[in-house]
């Protein structure tokens, strides 16, 4: 049953095409597979924390929320895990298409995961491109699942030492246990870019940024949620009948 509550509560939310307001705040949310991405994007924008995901193939996510007392319509990016290789980080063309698109991008690592951790480096190089004469955009570095303290691979000095080195802003929070945390990371960030870009400029610092060749990010419709659902259902039923 829980996991029928929370599955509605994703096909409630509003649908990507719904920016009916002056701004539009695009934001990208990458990391390791298995970080919370998803968990960390649904916690912000529906105040739930769902337990239960398959891997992820890339949603776009869309809210209109009140920033600094004005409507702004966040859309959010979740992307496929990153991999590290022999050759550094590996990003899928889903992944980079994403960064490129965003005003804003979210690093998340888990504490519970060192290589995770270990990633955030090259994947701040992919978000950067150090040479490149576009401005990078403000970057934030969340690491998630605060409360798996008997599991903790990273210490806690670590995350903030590193954010440090990279020049953004750092936030320890757990999806599954602190909504006002995730809340808070994410909406300083949207602080923070409602300020960069007044709404005159909005669409025209916008335009710039993103290419005809990049492909617009997948949104979740009823069909997938409806899937999606089903499968889930199906392997409850299964553990059941096997016990
Ligand atoms: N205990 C705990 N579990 C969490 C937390 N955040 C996410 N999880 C769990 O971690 C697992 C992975 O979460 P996802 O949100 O699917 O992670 P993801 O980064 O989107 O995963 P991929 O799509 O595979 O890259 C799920 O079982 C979540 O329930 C957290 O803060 N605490």
């Amino acid at each position: 049953m829980r996991l029928i509550q929370n599955m509605m509560s994703i096909a409630e939310y509003p649908g990507a095409e719904t920016a009916g307001s002056s701004r539009v705040i695009k934001i990208a949310v990458i990391g390791g597979s298995g970080v919370g991405k998803t968990a960390l994007i649904v916690r912000f924008l529906t105040r739930r924390f769902i337990g239960d995901y398959e891997r992820n193939a890339g949603s776009l996510y869309s809210r209109e929320v009140q920033v600094d007392g004005e409507a702004v319509t966040i859309q959010v990016q979740d992307t496929a895990g990153a991999e590290m290789t022999d050759n550094g980080v590996s990003l899928p063309d889903h992944v980079s298409c994403s960064v490129h698109w965003a005003d804003a991008v979210v690093m998340v690592y888990s504490v519970t995961d060192r290589h995770s951790f270990e990633l955030i480096d090259q994947l701040h190089k992919a978000v950067i491109r150090p040479g490149s004469t576009v401005a990078p955009p403000p970057v934030i570095l969340l690491a998630n699942k605060a409360d798996l303290l008997h599991l903790r691979g990273v210490d806690s000095e670590q995350g903030p030492l590193l954010a440090a080195t990279l020049g953004c802003s750092f936030y320890e929070v757990s999806a599954s246990e602190d909504y006002n945390q995730v809340h808070g990371a994410f909406h300083r960030l949207c602080c923070q870019l409602v300020k960069q870009h007044p709404p005159t400029s909005t669409s025209t610092t916008t335009e710039k940024k993103r290419s005809p060749l990049i492909p617009r990010p997948k949104s979740p419709n009823m069909q997938d949620l409806k899937r999606r659902f089903k499968q889930a259902l199906s392997a409850k039923v299964r553990t059941v009948t096997s016990v």
